[in-house]
């Protein structure tokens, strides 16, 4: 196959190029490639080629969810983003803690998923922060690492344990740092907002005293650590110091934290409740600096879809959590590389090269032997977010109405076009 028409990103420009496709495969990309006979020829019509997205935090719900998400539903969500590779995290019921649970799970996955999906186990029993699990097991039936997220854990001896025993197996733990000392029943960042509402709120400290910790604990035992969705810039001093010191650290953050902040909650209203809360414009200029400067070494959605009802709810009753994977990729064009702040190269290496890189997955650059694994995306055109087109069930979103571009218009997943839903939309 030959693709025509299609942009890319070519050191330090957008580049007219074709791609040659055999058996699902990149074999040549140039400007103008050569006539071969027979040769099908896909147009990609104007759009930018970018190998497919990879993101490591994602809510899949399934099992025990599907009311909220199903692998069908997110992995199809996770297509009309232009992500290829999304990786759930194990807080499900029930949760993969075992190896009879993470296979049952690996086989829901051949089932109904449309992308590959790498699942995370569990660090401790039911994600109860008391019971170790069995890493060693976990890891030979292909965990891609280990988390709880959802939860920190809790004491510093059993992440110390977890991070000794995934040292040895040379497999990441994953933190979701939250200090529940510190957190308390917090619903929002503590700060104006919880003030002006009259809400509990969840301070800094809560997630920085939890990667402090760790990073301590990643020196003493080797262990790589990744940090979930940082949102406070104590947490993105606190990890740029554990990096000046030679601790295997890296980390994440979702592009609502890149964007939003607590003064964008007006009324006491469901769908701003995410975990970590949205914090200051300090924290958020903060993030972008730790994100540009390598403090921060990813984007990662954390896609947590939630059912209407649960989300049209007060601050304190709805769960905590939004919609990521089908607005990523626009929102941070759009407000990000539009306007000048950062490079093309930039916002696809956060979101392709950088955390493949983090957790040593298989390469998937936009060159030949790499597999044509791919999202076109069209650049030009503009249209507001609506929440009732997702793919996903979850339709819990803060960016509803928001005007963007840099919408997907078609995946190719090994060379074969497996989406293409937003043509003649
Ligand atoms: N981030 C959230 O606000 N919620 C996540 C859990 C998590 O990632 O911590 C969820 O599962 O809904
Ligand atoms: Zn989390």
């Amino acid at each position: 196959m030959k693709i025509t028409n299609a942009f890319r990103w070519d050191k330090e420009s957008v580049q007219l190029c074709e791609i040659r496709v055999k058996e699902g495969i990149i074999i040549e990309i140039a400007s103008n490639l050569s006539e071969e006979e027979d040769e099908e020829v896909f147009d990609a019509q104007g759009t930018f080629v970018s190998p497919g997205f990879t993101d490591v935090h994602v809510h899949l719900r399934e099992p025990g969810g599907e009311y909220k998400e199903t692998i069908a539903s997110g992995t199809e969500a996770a297509l009309r983003g232009g992500f290829t590779t999304i990786c759930p995290m194990p807080n499900t019921e029930p949760v993969p803690d075992t190896v009879e649970h993470l296979e049952a799970l690996k086989e829901k996955i051949n089932e109904s998923s449309l992308v590959e999906v790498l699942p995370y186990a569990a660090i401790t029993s039911g994600q109860k922060g008391k019971d170790l699990n069995d890493l060693k097991a976990l890891k030979g039936a292909d965990a891609f690492a280990f988390t709880d997220d959802g939860v920190g854990i809790q004491s510093a001896a059993k992440m110390k344990e977890a991070m000794e025993q995934a040292a040895q197996l040379h497999m990441p733990i994953v933190a979701h740092c939250e200090d529940n000392s510190l957190a308390g029943n917090g619903v929002v960042h503590e700060g104006a907002v919880s003030k002006r509402l009259g809400l509990p709120g969840i301070p800094p400290s809560a997630e920085a005293a939890h990667i402090a910790r760790d990073a301590l604990l990643a020196e003493e035992t080797g262990c790589h650590y990744h940090v979930c969705h940082v949102s406070s810039k104590e947490s993105v001093r606190v990890i740029r110091n554990a990096k000046e010191a030679g601790i295997h650290v890296t980390a994440e953050v979702t592009p609502h934290h890149l964007l939003l902040t607590e003064n964008d909650i007006i009324e006491d209203d469901g769908m701003y409740k995410m975990n970590p809360p949205l914090r200051e414009e300090t924290d958020r200029q903060a993030l972008i600096s730790g994100l540009e400067d390598g403090t921060i070494d990813c984007i990662a959605t954390d896609h947590a879809p939630h059912a209407e009802h649960e989300k049209q709810q007060s601050m304190k009753q709805a769960p905590f959590g939004i919609t990521g994977l089908e607005t990523a990729f626009p929102l941070l064009y759009s407000y990000f590389v539009q306007r000048g702040s950062w490079s093309l190269g930039q916002l696809i290496n956060w979101m392709t090269t950088a955390p493949r890189k983090i957790f040593s997955l298989p390469k998937r650059e936009l060159e030949p032997m790499h597999p044509a694994t791919l999202t076109f995306i069209d650049m030009t055109g503009n249209e507001k977010i609506d929440r009732y087109t997702f793919s996903s069930k979850g339709k819990n979103t803060p960016f509803h109405g928001v005007s963007a571009s840099g919408f997907p218009l078609f995946t190719m997943i090994s060379g074969e076009i497996v989406w293409k839903g937003r043509q003649g939309q």
